[in-house]
């Protein structure tokens, strides 16, 4: 029992006995929202959410728990719900954890990121291809069009082989391995407050479960494929002319490059494609900004047939702004991450000592939305405020991809094709939005709801 070492911290009164109070906000899909307004309500930046776990809402302290040398580990209790063990993302070891991002890390660094741009290219080409013949016809889902780009994107790198997403369904982009991606979504929230599913997970062969649940059925085809691919590479059936993630990772026993692969897949197909898909619905829903990102296009690039490398598209200074933005508003991972409290560490919030042992955990969410860094224009989309003499230190509140030793391995990726997506996309077309507003669940990477953002699409003239 925690309740006598929390009891100082306020919250919701059932939190402090059970969990089933974040098993119920974190189930209906906003849990951050009701955080902050509990934040708000309460007038405390640290509130209790469940028995042993507290949040945080103090901006200055995202560097204590995650800096570059913190001691604050991931909790067990949270990510064994992935059941990603033995991949880069689900390992607890710091150690362990870094010897691993060692090998990923040439891979993805930003050199390594430069070897991978044709890939990026090419599958960016394929989509827009696809985008303006199916545009004849209709509205385009663009939260479609990118998921099958970033999955495409990752899937190719990952085991040397696309899944072929875009070419998938001739009249639309919709593909059957979506429903596995959304299993490997929702099964942390299923598996996290169910300690039967959990054991269930644990004790049956995955063949059984893909008999009870569909989108599991899915979710072993995307595993198939990864064992397939594994295989033609073993046996040097893959002529790739670009690195593959599994050359990084000979020092590793095979079914460990196997799941990493996996996760690599997942952690880098939906969150980008969300990311790229509101930001294109936040600048399209701004005539403002979407005609001055277009003038800097357009002055950038004369003719759209000759488009700039990414490097050099990334020196479009009102194009970055709207990336950044982007990030800080379609944020994939908004909630929590959560960290234990090591012994020897002072946590005090204020001025109550927060004990060891404790979970804590901090928002992108609630980082992104703070007035006190941001100002008071917090909840606008405006890039601009990327433009500013002083905005180099707005940089170390930008979390999305979290900070230190646990940030995001795919970081210079994401960057490159959410570049590569909006420079191209707003050079070659003008668009215009149908969607008019975006529903989204938070199942730790974000999803968007209902119909997705659909957009008309015309070539622009050059
Ligand atoms: C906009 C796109 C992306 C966002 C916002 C994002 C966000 C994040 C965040 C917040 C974390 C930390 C999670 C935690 O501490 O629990 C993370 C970890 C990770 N991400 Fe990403 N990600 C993105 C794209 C990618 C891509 C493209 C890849 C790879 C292809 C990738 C691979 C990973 C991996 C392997 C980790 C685990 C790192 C570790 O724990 O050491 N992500 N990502």
């Amino acid at each position: 029992r925690y309740s006598d070492q929390l009891s100082k911290f306020e919250g919701p009164f059932w939190a402090r006995y059970s969990s089933r109070w974040l098993e119920r906000v974190s189930k209906e899909g906003n849990p951050e929202a009701v955080f902050d307004a509990l934040h708000n309500s309460l007038g405390t930046k640290v509130i209790r959410i469940a028995p042993n776990e507290l949040h945080i809402s103090d901006v200055e302290l995202y560097k204590t728990i995650y800096g570059q040398r913190s001691p604050f580990m991931k909790s067990s209790k949270f990510y064994d719900a992935f059941l990603a063990f033995g991949t880069t993302f689900g390992e607890m070891d710091p150690h362990k954890n870094r010897e691993r991002r060692n090998l990923l890390n040439p891979f993805f660094s930003k050199a390594g990121t430069l070897k991978l741009e044709p890939v990026i290219l090419h599958r960016l080409s394929l989509v827009l291809e696809k985008m303006e013949r199916l545009a004849a016809e209709g509205p385009i889902n663009v939260q479609d069009a990118l998921r099958c780009y970033t999955a495409d994107i990752v899937s190719q790198i990952s085991f040397g082989k696309s899944l072929e997403l875009t070419n998938e369904n001739p009249s639309s982009f919709k593909s059957s391995y979506f429903a596995g991606f959304d299993a490997a979504l929702k099964a942390p929230t299923k598996l996290f407050f169910s300690p039967l599913l959990r054991f269930a997970y644990s004790v049956l062969p995955f063949g059984v479960l893909t008999y009870i649940d569909y989108s599991l059925s899915k979710y072993s085809e995307i595993i198939k494929f990864s064992g397939l691919c594994f295989l033609e590479y073993k046996e040097g059936k893959h002529k790739a002319d670009h690195p593959i993630l599994f050359d990084n990772l000979s020092s590793i026993p095979e079914s460990e490059r196997m799941t990493e692969a996996m996760s690599i897949l997942i952690a880098g197909s939906e969150t980008t494609a969300f990311t790229l898909a509101q930001t294109i619905f936040l600048i399209l829903s701004s005539p403002r900004v979407k005609e001055r990102l277009v003038q800097q296009l357009d002055a950038g690039v004369p003719e759209s047939s000759h488009m700039p490398s990414i490097q050099d598209l990334e020196k479009l200074d009102y194009l970055m702004a709207c990336v950044k933005e982007g990030l800080r508003h379609a944020v994939s991972v908004p909630g929590r991450l959560p960290r234990v409290v090591p012994n020897g560490v002072e946590l005090v919030v204020e001025g109550k000592r927060i004990p060891p042992g404790t979970i804590v955990g901090m928002s992108a969410y609630t980082m992104h939305r703070s007035e006190e860094i941001w100002g008071p224009d917090a909840l606008e989309f405006v890039p601009e405020r990327w433009l500013k003499e002083d905005s180099k230190s707005l940089e170390h509140y930008l979390v999305a991809f979290s900070k230190g030793a646990r940030q995001c391995t795919g970081i210079n990726l994401a960057y490159a094709e959410i570049v590569a997506a909006l420079a191209h996309t707003f050079r070659k077309f003008e668009l215009t939005l149908k969607t008019q507003t975006v529903l989204t669940i938070d199942r730790f990477v974000q999803m968007i709801m209902g119909e997705g953002i659909c957009v008309d699409l015309e070539r622009r003239k050059n």
